[in-house]
């Protein structure tokens, strides 16, 4: 089955997987802290807006990370910065930006999570392992808090569902997600956010 572009959001953790029939020579890169989609130097040229963009960005300190499928990633984080609860920064940037008006009307997807101890006002030692999952279809925008890992890709499972998935690590979220069988795999990118911040791993094709 083909589902495009997808994420898995669990707490603590999240990944991201490129899957595409149009666009396959593409990769991951690390920017800074970030982790950026962008074709692979030998990639045909292409004035697509949709194909290159930061799809994880830690936020609010390294107390959460996002993760998406499109230039509302960065929107998602910032507001995550300024203090937005992670509910209201996924669907004031998905419902600003709205699905990507291509052939297919591709819908935005994305995930906040959150591992960290929370810090002040809160109580000691409390820890917030809040994570939501939020997308932006023609049709409705859906944003809600998870308590389990949950998928939504933007084709075919385009509704949050329930997903097995087992990984701990970034490094095993980026691996799982790209092994995972879905048609036309490209590039993978797995995050966990934990007492010590934020941990990022790419999978790149073979
Ligand atoms: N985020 C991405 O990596 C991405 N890759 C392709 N798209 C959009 O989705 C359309 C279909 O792509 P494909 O045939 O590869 O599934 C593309 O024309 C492009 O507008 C994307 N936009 C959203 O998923």
């Amino acid at each position: 089955m083909y589902i495009g572009r997808f994420v898995v959001v669990g707490p603590e953790l999240a990944a991201y997987r490129v899957s595409s029939r149009s666009f396959p020579n593409r990769q991951v890169v690390a920017r800074d802290d970030q982790l950026t989609v962008t074709p692979t130097p030998d990639a045909p040229e292409s004035d697509n807006p949709y194909i290159s963009y930061n799809c994880v960005r830690p936020a609010d300190g390294g107390q959460s990370a996002v993760v998406g499928n499109g230039s509302h990633v960065d929107p998602i984080a910032e507001k995550l910065d300024l203090g937005y609860p992670a509910r209201d920064a996924l669907a004031e940037s998905l419902l600003a930006l709205d699905y990507e008006k291509d052939d297919y009307d591709t819908p935005r997807v994305a995930g906040v999570v959150a591992g960290r101890t929370a810090g002040e006002g809160s109580e000691a030692g409390e820890r917030d392992r809040s994570a939501y999952i939020g997308t932006v279809r023609k049709d409705a925008l859906l944003v809600r808090e998870v308590s389990e890992p949950t998928l939504v890709a933007t084709y075919e499972l385009d509704t949050p569902t329930d997903f097995d998935f087992d990984a701990a690590t970034a490094t095993a979220a980026a691996d799982d997600a790209y092994e995972l069988d879905f048609e036309h795999a490209v590039c993978a990118a797995g995050v966990r956010v934990g007492d010590d911040g934020v941990e990022t791993a790419i999978r790149n094709g073979d």
